[in-house]
């Protein structure tokens, strides 16, 4: 295998997982987008990063997107001396809206198209290669797939389908100042949970399915969770007694993956989203990404 292109640019989205009950299984692209350029160079690897982790990301082989694009080449086979990215970044950093994962799968997918094989390194290769990174495949299957998405790991490795979604779905996402890092929220996890815990979110996920296709009479019932959101107050809780404020008020309000941020599954109205600011939230309508991580013309 050989690099076939100079230089490759990937848009890649923002994603939520869990979606509540559909711990490390669903998840949900949404419409706020990093821009990652990477050109193959003889001389040293070098990043440059604007928007966020500007100032705060490695600017060598240590930063994310490189470690990605490398482990998609070295899949691949074809060698490289040197990277130079530059990267424009919107998606915020440890706030639960899959960060690492859409670094992670702007590298994978821009050493596909760096390559002169691109069949070499096929979605389920990439969303293998993502979830070794990531540790799970709930942000990157819809990273790469765009949409609605479920993900399960057998034998064989990570795989991924598409949930269909109703086209009216608009998603809110509410961003605190805070950051909370993956690991630290993963880490307060139990290991194991009651019976009864585990059936009543085997339900919610299926009714979710329903609701996500057009049922939103049952999006508030549907995104109830007892998996992973009470364990995680503690280290989030702001943003576990917004998620029940706005849930006791009928909204379909979760912990988007890991938090802090918030996920409603639809518009707020006015006067809920200017109470919200005034708490210093940022209230974002991004839209559901359709697409998942693509490459546009340089
Ligand atoms: N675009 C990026 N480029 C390089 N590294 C990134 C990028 N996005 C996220 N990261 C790394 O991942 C960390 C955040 O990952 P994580 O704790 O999983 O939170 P998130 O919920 O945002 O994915 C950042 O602190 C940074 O180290
Ligand atoms: N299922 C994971 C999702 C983490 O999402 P992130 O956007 O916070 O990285 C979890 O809940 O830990």
């Amino acid at each position: 295998m050989r690099i076939a292109r100079e230089q490759v640019r990937v848009r890649v989205p923002a994603t939520s997982a869990n979606l509540g009950p559909g711990f490390d299984a669903l998840g949900l692209a949404l419409g706020v987008w990093d821009d990652v350029t990477v050109r193959a160079v003889a001389g040293p690897t070098r990043v440059v990063v604007e928007g966020e982790g500007h100032g705060s990301l490695p600017d060598g082989e240590d930063h994310l997107v490189v470690r990605a694009v490398r482990a998609g080449l070295e899949m691949a086979g074809a060698p490289q001396a040197g990277l130079e990215l530059h990267c424009r970044n919107a998606v915020p950093h440890g706030r639960g809206m899959g960060s690492s994962a859409a670094a992670v799968v702007a590298g994978l997918v821009a050493a596909r198209g760096l390559i002169s094989d691109q069949s070499a390194l096929d979605d389920d290769t990439l969303l293998g290669l993502a979830t070794e990174l990531e540790g799970h495949p709930d942000n990157a299957a819809p990273a790469l797939l765009g949409g609605a998405t479920t993900s399960w790991v057998d034998a064989e490795g990570p795989h991924a389908v598409a949930i269909p979604i109703a086209a009216g779905l608009r998603p809110t996402v509410l961003v605190p100042q805070e950051t909370l890092t993956t690991s630290s929220a993963r880490r307060v996890l139990p290991r194991q949970v009651p019976f009864d815990d585990a059936a009543h979110n085997v339900a919610r996920v299926a009714l979710l399915v329903l609701a996500l296709g057009g049922r939103t009479d049952l999006l508030l019932a549907a995104t109830e969770d007892r998996l992973h959101q009470d364990y995680r107050a503690d280290v989030m809780r702001p943003t576990a007694d917004a998620v029940r404020a706005l849930r006791d008020a009928g909204w379909p309000a979760v912990v988007s993956g890991a938090g802090p941020s918030i996920l409603v599954l639809e518009p707020l109205d006015r006067a809920t989203g200017d109470a919200l600011a005034a708490h210093g939230w940022q209230v974002l309508d991004p839209g559901v990404a359709p697409d998942g991580a693509h490459l546009i013309d340089t």
